[in-house]
């Protein structure tokens, strides 16, 4: 927001959180003179009703809005305050980090991402049109939902996936040190989100315990299935290693279902991209150099991801290209001295 001229005041009851924000060039720790247009509420979710209900009796704002992971909870715990909510509007923009504090924070972090505004009869249209220039700022997409509507989609999309996330990583906690060295790219996928604050995900589950325990059932359903499947896989039986087989292939081929319904950039269908993956070292700059020469090769980078590899400085850099422009770019970058994975 500051970056795109709004002015900003950060208040956080760490003063110390405020000011690094501050010095990072997100706003000033100064308080704001008069009434300001709106007042964002980030705390963690059991503070938020309190929170803004503070603010609103100090009458901080035109609107107030929150983005807690949470809705149906907040929403309630306010109406019981008494408070006039004709000015809050309940939103949760579905982009995070598993790190919390100012140093996590990234200025482009919403951008392509969905945000959810959870408007009821009494909201003003005015507070709904403010929330609405809010996530324009920060170029995310909007998308109008009722708050429990809203939170049993986060049990499917973000909460069960965390407890499932944590329990693969928590399977590493005792391992021998020989095994996870070998970590490679895609336990780091399956388990980033496992290294988030414990209490603030204690808040977000405690808010929405129902809908996410029924999908772990469901989980704990397909895990049955596929212990049963390896199980059969272990016998002297062929009839009953082919039944086996049978039985892990299909939940291999659900989950490719699943997976091809997630959304890529903006919430488009995901972009069936070629992958140019290019060898790089940990040396300042050198990313700015493979984009430079990307794009002198003439061709658009339309993702990018990194794989670091373990005790090495170095790493590849996978470069997402249009199939048809995949050749070119390797046979450019090739040509400029980059050394390319085959
Ligand atoms: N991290 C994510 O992935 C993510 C994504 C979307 C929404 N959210 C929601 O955003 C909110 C903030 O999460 P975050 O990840 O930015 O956390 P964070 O830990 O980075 O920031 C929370 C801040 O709130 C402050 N705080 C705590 N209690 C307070 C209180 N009572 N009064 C004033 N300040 C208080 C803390 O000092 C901290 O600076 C939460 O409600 C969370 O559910 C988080
Ligand atoms: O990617 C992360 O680190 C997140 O924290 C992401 C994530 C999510 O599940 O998508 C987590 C919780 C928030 O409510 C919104 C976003």
């Amino acid at each position: 927001l500051a970056s795109r001229g709004v002015t900003v005041h950060l208040a956080d009851h760490d003063q110390a959180q405020a000011r690094t924000a501050a010095a990072l060039g997100a706003g000033t720790d100064e308080p704001p003179e008069g009434v300001v247009d709106l007042c964002v509420v980030a705390v963690p979710p059991a503070h938020v009703a309190a929170q803004l209900a503070d603010a609103m009796r100090a009458g901080t704002a035109r609107a107030y809005l929150d983005v807690a992971s949470v809705k149906g909870g907040p929403r309630r715990e306010l109406e019981a305050l008494g408070l006039d909510l004709t000015s809050y509007i309940g939103t949760h923009p579905m982009s995070g980090r598993e790190r919390s504090g100012p140093l996590a924070a990234t200025a482009d972090l919403f951008e392509g991402r969905p945000w959810v505004l959870t408007p009821t009869r009494d909201t003003d249209t005015e507070v709904l049109n403010i929330a609405l220039e809010l996530v324009a700022l920060c170029r995310a997409v909007p998308v109008v939902m009722d708050a429990d509507a809203h939170d049993r989609a986060v049990a499917l999309v973000s909460h069960m996936p965390h407890l499932v996330s944590t329990m693969v990583a928590a399977r590493l906690e005792n391992a021998e040190e020989s095994a996870v060295r070998l970590c490679g790219q895609g336990i780091r996928d399956v388990t980033r989100i496992a290294g988030s604050d414990p209490q603030m995900w204690i808040d977000i589950l405690s808010a929405n315990p129902g809908p996410v325990a029924d999908l772990l059932s469901a989980v704990a359903g397909d895990l049955e299935e596929t212990v049963r499947s390896l199980r059969s896989l272990q016998s002297a039986d062929d009839a009953k290693r082919h039944e086996g087989a049978e039985g892990v292939e299909a939940m291999l081929r659900r989950g490719n279902a699943g997976q091809a319904r997630v959304p890529g950039k903006h919430g488009a269908a995901p972009a069936a991209y070629e992958i140019v993956a290019v060898l790089i070292s940990d040396q300042p700059g050198e990313l700015a150099r493979i984009f430079a020469d990307a794009g002198a090769a003439g061709v658009n980078v339309e993702d990018v991801r990194i794989e670091h590899a373990t005790g090495q400085q170095a790493g590849f850099v996978q470069l997402m290209v249009q199939p048809a422009a995949a050749p070119k770019l390797a046979a450019s970058l090739r040509e400029r001295g980059w050394a390319m994975r085959q």
